[in-house]
């Protein structure tokens, strides 16, 4: 069996998505890309949490094809290994996709998640974007892999920096987020699900607040993250 470990590493992710509240039901997907291989560990679609086994991860290449495993792989395997494709050699190395109930509606109102606080700027340097949906053409001409490219494009004409902003809403359908890792890539979908909460309540409380001054959050992201980060243990 290939990749055994990273198997057991993804099957693991993807049981985090059920235990953190982003997913019921067979929603969401969790992968993890080794870069020796070039292939990807995957959930396989429409199998219930409960019902995972690191056995039953499928092993893909990075057209999305199933090099190992009985199930059909999830059916946003092009998407991810479109985000691969374009991504890997930054250290993108997982990624996830869910239906979190509050980063979806934000992404069904076609709406960017704005950078209220400090919450957010710890996480996400900026508005996480909202893609646009894909059109009629796109869906049926290849809708997971047009999916993969609306997502990777749009980051690319708004000058919006992937490790930067680790997460994406795409118009109409939900949230998608990426890290390091698979456990890094669910946790940052758990983090925008928390942002998207606060910025639905902060609307309800101020409806034009206005995003967070941009020495705040330069504040906040910038002691996480890069090469002056001071936050935590060093
Ligand atoms: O959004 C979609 C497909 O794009 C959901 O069905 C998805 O969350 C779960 O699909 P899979 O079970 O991974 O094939």
């Amino acid at each position: 069996m290939l990749l055994k470990e990273l198997r057991e590493k993804v099957y693991e992710a993807n049981m985090q998505l059920p235990r953190l509240g982003l997913v019921i039901f067979t929603w969401g997907n969790a992968s993890e890309l080794d870069p020796e291989t070039g292939l990807f560990v995957i959930k396989p679609s429409g199998v219930a949490y409960d019902e995972l086994t690191p056995e039953k991860m499928v092993v893909c290449d990075l057209d999305g094809r199933r090099v190992e495993g009985d199930l059909n792989p999830s059916s946003d395997t092009d998407t991810h290994a479109w985000i691969y494709r374009a991504w890997a050699d930054r250290g993108i190395k997982g990624v996830v996709h869910t239906h979190s109930s509050v980063a979806t509606a934000w992404a069904q109102a076609g709406r960017d998640l704005p950078a209220y606080g400090t919450t957010h700027a710890d996480y996400f340097y900026g508005p996480v974007p909202c893609m646009r949906g894909l059109t009629k053409e796109e869906i049926e001409e290849a809708y997971e892999l047009n999916t993969g490219k609306v997502i990777v494009s749009g980051f690319e004409e708004r000058d919006v920096d992937p490790i930067a902003v680790p997460a994406v809403l795409v118009r109409n359908h939900g949230p998608f987020s990426w890290g390091k890792d698979a456990n890094e890539a669910v946790y940052h979908a758990a983090v925008l699900e928390e942002c998207a909460k606060m910025a639905r309540d902060t609307e309800l409380l101020s409806p034009h607040c206005g995003p967070a001054p941009q020495y705040l959050q330069d504040k906040h992201y910038l002691r996480k993250h890069g090469p002056n980060a001071t936050y935590g243990q060093r």
